[in-house]
């Protein structure tokens, strides 16, 4: 009975473990029976069976915990198809020995679904990992999952919050790398759901990074941090020497308690970590929340979009980032990911740890962003120009990308125009085969 006390505190801290004080009131009391003798013994039986249940000891690893999930169709709110197994280890087979597999995180999202697929395209193993949050329409989210089903690239529906769940794949699955994108973005919303931020980008990727820890072999991780890092940083362009201990937003005071975890991870359990700085990506299948995609989406509805501007009318600029030079530099840096040492939880020697820029080079006023838009979409924006609202965004970005060239061979080549041009094409094609009117 001692072993019992704690796991009902576990789970009703109100059961009284003494006798209960209990007064029967009198209108209750006077048609008591007392029960039949089979009844009796039908509750000692169920009594002794929930006592067999809850002292039997857990299974002694962690891995034979995870394989009472092997049948659950259900993990946390999420519904997993009942041969997810199977898929996830079919996926993740690479076309060539020397191929990677790959776990992608935020796969049904913008960045993820590119990657996943440059990924497969060259042969190495991927399984998508999504929890397919609302943060923004999730229709388009399920577009980009048939898109990875077309190329052959299976997802899960799971939330990296799910530690169970993530042992269980760690467990079926070697992933030789894992490319984690899964986060909350959006520098504003922070504003609104500041939680949200620390749900995912903070203890999420606690939680990937405690699975990868105990994976066996421990996989090597590359994963999306942000410029906005940078913050109130006004010496340009970025270099990733620079401080960046002045965060502008909740976002990105999240993206740099990531860096810090990470370099924790790396040093306590030897796991290799790259953090990648991406400036502002846009492109085909992008983020509906992202200022490029909503002015589209506005200027063909003829609504009225705001273009912020800085005290004394100071220009709003960004170091737009094309999503194909993006996924380059993301490959780039999965190549040249050396192993994480560590095994068995505990490290084994130094890893690699390594953060770098992702940008473009050449920042361009917003401006100038929905002028080129109003050629490409042959339609006048109407425009009000508004102070930036002090709400996380920052004046401009613009990023060095000497050392992600230097190491990573990192050579960005799309223009804003030309990326501009593929997204409204794809843009206009996406919305318009889909019958309904987007604008
Ligand atoms: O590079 C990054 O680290 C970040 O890039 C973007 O953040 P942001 O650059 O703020 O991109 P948008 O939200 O698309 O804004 C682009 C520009 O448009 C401006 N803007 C935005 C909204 C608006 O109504 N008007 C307007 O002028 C913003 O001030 C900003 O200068 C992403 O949303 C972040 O998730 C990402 O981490």
């Amino acid at each position: 009975m001692a072993q019992l006390k704690p796991i009902l505190s576990h789970f009703d801290p109100i059961i009284p473990y003494g006798p209960a004080k209990f007064k029967p009131d009198k209108t209750t009391a006077y048609r008591f029976r007392f029960p039949p003798r089979i009844t009796l013994w039908s509750f000692l039986f169920l009594f002794l069976l929930l006592l067999f249940f809850f002292c039997s000891p857990p299974s002694s690893t962690s891995a034979g915990k995870r394989r009472s999930l092997q049948n659950t169709v259900f993990s946390g709110r999420h519904r997993l198809s009942p041969n997810w197994e199977t898929k996830a280890r079919n996926s993740a087979l690479p076309r060539s020995k020397s191929g990677f597999s790959v776990l992608v995180t935020g796969a049904a999202g913008f960045v993820g679904t590119h990657v996943a697929i440059a990924l497969k395209q060259r042969g190495d193993g991927v399984v998508g990992f999504d929890n397919f949050n609302n943060y923004y329409e999730i229709g388009l989210k399920k577009a980009r999952k048939s898109l990875l089903d077309r190329h052959c690239v299976f997802i899960i529906e799971g939330d990296i919050n799910d530690a169970a769940l993530l042992g269980r794949l760690f467990d079926i699955v070697h992933f030789t790398h894992v490319m984690h994108l899964a986060a909350q973005a959006g520098v504003r919303y922070a504003m609104h759901n500041p939680s949200s931020y620390i749900h995912s980008n903070v203890n999420g990727f606690v939680t990937l990074l405690e699975a990868c820890k105990n994976a066996n072999p421990q996989p090597s991780i590359v994963w999306a941090s942000s410029s906005s890092v940078y913050g109130l940083n006004s010496k340009v362009p970025f270099s990733e020497k620079d401080r960046t201990d002045q965060p502008a937003s909740l976002y990105a005071a999240t993206k740099k308690a990531g860096e810090e975890i990470a370099h924790a991870y790396n040093h306590i359990h030897g796991l290799s970590i790259t953090g990648l700085r991406f400036f502002t990506v846009y492109g085909p299948w992008g983020r509906p929340d992202m200022a490029y995609y909503f002015f589209t989406k506005d200027i063909l509805r003829g609504k009225e979009i705001k273009i912020f501007e800085g005290a004394n009318h100071a220009t709003v600029a960004r170091d737009f980032t094309y999503i194909d030079d993006v996924v380059k530099g993301c490959l780039a840096a999965l190549d040249a990911a050396k192993k994480s040492t560590g095994s068995g939880g505990k490290k084994r020697g130094d890893a690699q740890f390594k953060i770098y820029n992702l940008g473009n080079t050449s920042p361009v006023p917003v401006a100038k962003l929905v002028s080129i838009l109003e050629k490409l979409l042959k339609t006048k924006a109407k425009k009000k120009v508004l102070p930036m609202p002090t709400n996380g965004d920052v004046l401009f970005t613009h990023a060095n990308i000497s050392l992600a060239a230097k190491e990573l061979g990192y050579k960005p080549s799309t223009d804003l125009v030309t990326g501009l041009q593929k997204f409204v094409e794809w843009y206009l094609g996406y919305y318009g085969s889909k019958k309904k009117s987007a604008w």
